[in-house]
């Protein structure tokens, strides 16, 4: 190799680094307490260091300087908080996902074994939990088998954030670890959290935890709960086919979740090659004509007698059509609400086959799983991602870290601003392999307009 291209590889790396609470503050340090933990042996390579970080890309080198990189993730030698002061409380906000009851297990069984920690705290229905409900006072042995439990035991809502009560919350109980599990609304919320914390002077960490089954969180290598998704969604998938194989031209039609982006219902396509057809909010499509859905599952009926169609919920909404009102429907936390793509689907198809072939048999299966998938436990994979976040997340904010978000880079757990991920979103790269790999799959059109 020649010099100038070894020079390359060593490009600047610039760190995106996070607040510490030690810049600021006059704290005192302390020795890990894992030093004195026999299942730990802390003696040479175990604890993070200062120079030890996780580069945000890998494996496109050729791409300009400088290298953006995070700080590793895991226990430092020294902790700038003393357990027995630490009052910490943990918040599930937005929708489900599968593993949150995961997080909150680690996060208390962590604080309590690995630091020493006792006063944990619950807040119970979401970021309004804060001022509307006395904090829940939790322990490893009341937590014990939650890991197995779908849901959240701490209970979640969406709205009711009010920042100037959740800063009175948490200083009437002198909380000074802040644990937020939640999606990019609940990431923005806690970065206005951060800000009138660090505003204020206040000695309270706060670390986000990403939750979103979508994945829709960008940065990040994955959220946790989708691969547990994606499972369920190729369940989905298959009694879809089943349906559709069992009737004269049926067509089975799922409906994936993914407000935003089609992550779930690619990766499910994927792994199950039963789908004809994935449709995803990234990519418009059309119905009618030359190049049309319909052309496209005529054809298919035709050559198979069935076909499967998956589509995320968020595809399709700039053709469906809505009334005003319908337009401007949102939920309680400001996010649009959308009308159900599946449903619109299949009455369309209804129409049209009823329209084209009015004396031949058809059937349109609808399968709409949305709840039942987010509401299962996670599956092995994601329980042993949710336990090695919450940890990330005790060991940051123990060693004094503040105001970010703990999650996996290029498999590599890190710690990243948390203004960065609320700003980040996820939608599917239409342009790399795999979106070419689903359309190589299942054949299906471009959806151009030719
Ligand atoms: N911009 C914002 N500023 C402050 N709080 C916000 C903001 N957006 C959302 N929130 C609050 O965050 C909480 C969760 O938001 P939301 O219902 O959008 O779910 P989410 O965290 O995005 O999760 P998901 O969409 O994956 O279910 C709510 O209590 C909401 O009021
Ligand atoms: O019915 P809810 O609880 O508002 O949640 C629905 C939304 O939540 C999500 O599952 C994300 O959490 C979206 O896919 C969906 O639009
Ligand atoms: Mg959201």
């Amino acid at each position: 190799m020649m010099e100038s291209e070894i020079s390359k590889l060593f490009k600047p790396i610039y760190l995106k680094d996070i607040p510490h609470y030690a810049e600021t503050e006059e704290l005192q340090s302390q020795t890990n307490p894992l030093d004195q933990n026999p299942f730990f042996d802390t003696r040479q390579g175990f604890y993070i260091t200062h120079s030890d970080v996780v580069l945000r890309q890998i494996g496109n080198e050729v791409s300009p300087p400088p290298r953006m990189a995070y700080r590793r993730a895991g226990p430092r030698k020294h902790i700038f908080f003393d357990p027995s002061h630490v009052r910490a409380a943990i918040v599930t906000c937005g929708g489900l996902c599968p593993g949150i009851n995961t997080v909150v297990r680690e996060l208390v069984v962590g604080l309590w074994q690995l630091y020493g920690v006792r006063h944990i705290f619950g807040i119970t229905g979401g970021y309004r939990g804060f001022y509307s409900s006395e904090p829940l006072p939790l322990n490893p042995h009341l937590l014990h088998r939650s890991h197995n439990l779908g849901g959240t035991l701490l209970q979640t809502s969406r709205g009711g954030f009010d920042l100037l009560r959740i800063l009175h919350s948490i200083l009437s109980h002198s909380f000074n670890q802040v644990y937020i599990i939640g999606g990019d609304g609940t990431m923005r919320g806690a970065v206005k959290i951060c800000d009138e914390i660090r505003r204020r002077k206040m000695n309270v960490a706060v670390v986000g935890i990403p939750k979103t089954v979508d994945n829709d969180v960008g940065i990040i290598d994955r959220s946790f709960g989708f691969e547990t998704a994606v499972e369920k969604g190729e369940e989905a998938i298959s009694a879809a086919h089943v349906e559709a194989e069992s009737a004269v031209n049926g067509i089975g039609l799922v409906k994936l979740m993914g407000r935003s982006t089609g992550h779930i219902a690619l990766h499910a396509t994927l792994s199950s090659r039963d789908v004809d057809c994935c449709l995803i909010p990234e990519i418009d499509f059309y119905l009618e004509g030359k190049g049309g859905l319909f052309e496209f599952l005529a054809q298919r009926l035709k050559q198979n007698g069935h076909a499967v169609l998956v589509v995320a919920e968020g595809a399709g909404h700039n053709i469906i059509p809505r009334t005003h009102s319908q337009k401007e429907q949102r939920d309680e936390s400001g996010n649009l609400v959308f009308l159900d793509v599946g449903l619109w689907l299949k009455s369309e198809l209804n129409n049209w086959w009823a329209r084209e072939h009015p004396h031949d048999l058809f059937t349109v299966k609808y399968i709409d799983p949305t709840y039942m998938i987010r509401a299962v436990p996670a599956n092995a994979t994601d329980n042993l991602y949710c336990t090695l976040l919450a940890h990330s997340a005790i060991h940051g904010v123990m060693a004094g870290y503040t105001a970010f978000v703990t999650a996996p880079i290029n498999g590599n757990y890190a710690y990243i601003p948390l203004e960065d991920v609320a700003l980040a979103n996820n939608p599917v790269d239409t342009n790399d392999h795999k979106w070419s790999w689903v359309r190589s799959v299942t054949n299906q059109p471009d959806f151009v307009r030719r």
